[in-house]
């Protein structure tokens, strides 16, 4: 029988992640890299895991980021292993992008930073040149303008709060804003009551939604034309969230002057109204590093203490150690669980010293302290209770 207690945990990581969280997996009990086999855990950014066969040896999926669009989640859930994300740690990231999206586009700096590129720099009348070429850029200012931000979550509530105190006028839908967001939100912020109503009276309009099957072309045929003529459309959500094809119609209708979005995809490349950034939204050193401590904390705590936080399919769940014997159980939320497991403790001669149980949508989670060592066998007997899909054995370390 392995050493649980001190057994090495092997991480695969699949992207870059930042090695201010790497550093916080130790060596004496995880091996971390991109080529360990019967990984424990995968640690991930933006990889796209359809598809890809994940091990039956893994017991958590760690997104380093928001999205998880790239994960299969239901398949995740279905055997028994928490998807992780990091709530609101590249935001800021996010939100500062988006202003500088805003920026470019009302201020024509991308044509204009061409303009000068082309310039030489040996000739006698460069300054005229400067000052005849400079009225083509000429532009307007965000202060006074109407911003419309669908999804006011952690990043939208930023863009929001941002534009506020940039002078602008900002109106924001979102149907299923939490309490916390709602509070963190300037009192000067509007309320829409659809899509359409914001896409019809901003002359900006930023998406900030999770890409899921309500939100697959949420700008598109039937509602762009809803925009206005000099209307602003920034994307940094996810492609999938905005139809290319009916910006592309709009922008060579004239019927929307900009599209400013972090996925460059084919059919945008080279248009002159369109700003397109190589999905920058998150890439600087501190969302990086946020990302991955805060993913990787909570690994730790799931693998060692069988802790749960921010998982996209499983409850928060945790509990202050009093034994060093503790089972954490993944469970189908269905009747009599508890009361199957707890007779198949009994059973195994295993007294309960605590337990707790939670559960969120078809998932339930349940940690138990005992007062003595758990042997495989007992393990085996609850794992083969019908509707269990997980069982982890977390003894604590010598
Ligand atoms: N470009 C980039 O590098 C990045 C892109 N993202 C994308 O941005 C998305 C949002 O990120 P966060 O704000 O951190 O997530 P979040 O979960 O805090 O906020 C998402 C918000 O969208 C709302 N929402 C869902 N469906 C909606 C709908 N149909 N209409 C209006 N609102 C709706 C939710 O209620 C929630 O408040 C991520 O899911 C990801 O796809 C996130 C980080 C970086
Ligand atoms: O966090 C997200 O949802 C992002 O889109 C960021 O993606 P990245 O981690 O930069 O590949």
């Amino acid at each position: 029988m392995p050493d649980r207690a001190t057994q090495r945990f092997p991480v695969l990581v699949m992207n870059q992640i930042s090695a201010s969280g790497l550093s916080r997996l130790s060596a004496e009990r995880y091996q971390v890299g991109k080529d360990v086999t019967d990984p424990a855990a995968v640690l991930v950014r933006s990889a796209d895991l359809h598809g890809v066969t994940i091990p039956a040896t893994v017991q958590a999926i760690c997104r380093a980021g928001a999205g998880v669009n790239n994960i299969p989640v239901p398949a995740m859930t279905a055997r028994g292993v928490p998807v992780f994300n990091a709530p609101g740690a590249n935001a800021n990231a996010v939100k500062e992008l988006v202003l500088v999206g805003m920026l470019m586009a009302a201020r024509h700096i991308a044509p204009a930073l061409d303009f000068v590129a082309k310039l030489d720099g040996a000739s006698p009348d460069l300054d005229k040149k400067v000052e005849d070429g400079k009225k083509a850029f000429a532009g307007f200012e965000l202060a006074g303008q109407t911003l419309g931000v669908i999804g006011l979550g952690k990043i939208g509530c930023l863009v929001a709060d941002a534009a506020i105190k940039l002078g602008m006028d900002v109106l924001g839908f979102d149907p299923e804003i939490t309490v916390d967001a709602a509070w963190s939100l300037p009192s000067q912020v509007r309320r829409a009551g659809s899509v359409n109503e914001v896409l019809r009276a901003s002359r900006f309009v930023t998406l900030h939604v999770p890409l899921v099957a309500a939100t697959k072309g949420l700008v598109n045929e039937s509602n762009i034309g809803l925009m206005r003529a000099d209307g602003v459309l920034l994307n940094f959500s996810r492609e999938g969230v905005v139809s290319n094809s009916a910006v592309l119609d709009a922008l060579g209708a004239k019927e929307l002057a900009h599209y400013v979005c972090d996925f460059p995809e084919a059919s945008l490349l080279g248009h002159p109204k369109v700003i397109a950034l190589p999905h920058l939204g998150a890439s600087t050193r501190e969302a990086e590093e946020n990302c991955a401590v805060m993913v990787v904390d909570q690994l730790r705590e799931y693998l060692e203490q069988g802790h749960i936080s921010n998982a996209v399919n499983f409850p928060n769940v945790s509990m202050a150690r009093e034994s060093a014997y503790r089972i954490a159980i993944a469970n189908s939320n269905v009747p009599n669980m508890l009361g199957q497991i707890s007779t198949a403790m009994a059973a195994a001669g295993l007294n309960i010293h605590n337990m707790v149980n939670k559960s969120r949508g078809e998932m339930a989670y349940t940690l138990v302290d005992v007062d003595s060592p758990v042997t495989e066998d007992a393990l085996a007997h609850i794992a083969a209770i019908p509707g269990v899909l997980k069982v982890r054995y977390l003894p604590v370390q010598a």
